[in-house]
């Protein structure tokens, strides 16, 4: 009984096996051609407030690299935008490729960046997060594409220099004092749609507001992601790349833009 990954015997192809909602109607990601895409008006800018000190520790599952926040009160928390209500903080978490010229989930008029990174929020109303996935309001992730450039965002340092004490599968440091909306790019724009986690098991209860400038990061520094390994110490190599769902079908769903 494999456990799901992104391998060929447990990748996205198989998840629905042990996870029905993976051939839902309400699939992420998905591609975003901005010809289908309706502008709204009425869509309120978003706002993150953010407490530094609730940021914990960053760790490594063997999937991604995550950065776990005190989500215990309303102490991190995003609002506005598509959102009703103040949604919490829980973790922050990315998707790269194995090469600079791929790696995000969703696709933006057939253009993969280099990673994505997903700051993942819930609703309280809902009393905690495994009560919030069980509902279509449940769940905000804000994702942020990474693009490959001269000019690297030094915020992103902060996490790529805990990278080398979280090398394999299972460790964990304290990740502390830091303020995840220094990540956000100048503009606001996003697009927002509603689908589901982008691993098992594949809820449907997603509000997503993707960010449409990406921020920039060196060549470098994506390599720096690409050192984290899959396996736990001691095991053979396995290095932590393409951990990555390919868009899934859209299903008559409308993404609107902020923008024009
Ligand atoms: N890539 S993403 O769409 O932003 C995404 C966000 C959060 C999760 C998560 O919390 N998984 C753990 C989890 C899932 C379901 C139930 C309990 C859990 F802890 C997974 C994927
Ligand atoms: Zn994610």
């Amino acid at each position: 009984q494999s456990v799901w990954g992104y391998d060929s015997d447990n990748g996205p192809e198989r998840w629905h096996e042990n996870y029905p909602m993976a051939k839902g109607d309400k699939q992420s990601p998905i591609e975003i051609n901005s010809k289908d895409v309706q502008h709204d008006p009425s869509l309120a800018t978003w706002h993150a407030s953010y407490d530094p000190g609730a940021a914990k520790t960053i760790l490594n599952n063997g999937r991604t690299c995550r950065v776990v926040f005190d989500d215990t009160f309303d102490r991190s928390v995003l609002r506005g935008g598509p959102l009703t209500g103040a949604y919490r903080l829980r973790q922050l978490h990315l998707h790269w490729g194995s090469s600079d010229d791929h790696g995000s989930e969703h696709v933006i008029d057939g253009v993969k960046y280099a990673a994505e990174l997903h700051m993942v929020h819930w609703n309280p109303k809902h009393g905690n997060f495994a009560g919030a996935l069980k509902q279509p309001d449940g769940v905000a992730v804000v994702g942020i594409f990474l693009k490959v450039g001269k000019t690297p965002k030094p915020e992103m340092k902060r996490i790529l220099e805990e990278i080398d004490n979280i090398k394999t599968k299972g460790k964990e440091a304290p990740f502390q004092h830091f303020d995840p909306s220094i990540l956000f790019p100048k503009s606001r724009d996003y697009w927002t749609y509603h689908g589901s986690f982008t691993t098992p098991p594949c809820e449907e209860c997603i509000t997503w507001i993707l960010l449409r400038e990406p921020i920039e990061v060196s060549s470098d520094q994506m390599a720096k992601l690409r050192s984290l390994s899959k396996n736990s110490e001691n095991e053979p190599l396995n290095p932590l790349v393409d951990n990555w769902r390919p868009p899934q079908p859209v299903k008559g769903r409308i993404v609107k833009a902020s923008f024009k």
